[in-house]
């Protein structure tokens, strides 16, 4: 691996529209057992060589059997990263479905769409939860658009 490679995990914020999101998909977790049935944003690790954001498209496409239109980057606090438990961040992408219906086809056994106000009802890994407080505070409160 080139000493310049460094991975990544890229996630996508897949909601219903780019332009006023309401509904926001969360994926549930089948490994590694510590967050086997932990909700996440879908997505996943770079490959060598691969750019984010065609990792995150690849990844949306092997996962969820959906092709998305990638929006802005939403941005933490690591130089636009989120902190993950393991050494590795997270960049994280507004995301809105161009083709397919998402299914847990890899990686997870459920998906659900969370409606406007009830983005936080799941049980996300705290690194999602935090980003995704994050995503609710930026919109302007708890219900983002109904
Ligand atoms: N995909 C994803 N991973 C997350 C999120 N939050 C979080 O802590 N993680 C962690 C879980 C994993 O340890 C790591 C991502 O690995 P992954 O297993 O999804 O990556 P991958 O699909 O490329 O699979 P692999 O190469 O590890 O087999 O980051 C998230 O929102 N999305």
């Amino acid at each position: 691996m080139s000493p310049k490679h460094q991975t990544c995990v890229v996630a996508a914020a897949i909601v219903d529209r780019l332009d006023r999101p309401a509904r926001l998909l969360a994926a549930r977790r089948t490994a590694p057992p510590a967050l086997a049935g932990q909700w996440e944003l879908p997505g996943g690790k770079t490959e060598p060589g691969e750019a984010p954001a065609d990792a995150l498209l690849r990844e949306l496409r092997e996962e969820l059997g959906v092709r998305v239109r990638l929006g802005a980057q939403i941005t933490g606090p690591l130089d636009g990263h989120w902190p993950l438990a393991s050494a590795l961040t997270l960049r994280l992408w507004w995301a809105e479905i161009v083709d397919g219906e998402p299914m847990p086809l890899q990686d997870h056994d459920q998906i659900r769409w969370l409606e406007a106000g009830r983005w936080l009802d799941v049980a996300w890994i705290p690194a999602d939860r935090t980003a995704v407080s994050e995503m609710v505070r930026r919109a302007g409160g708890p219900c983002v658009h109904r």
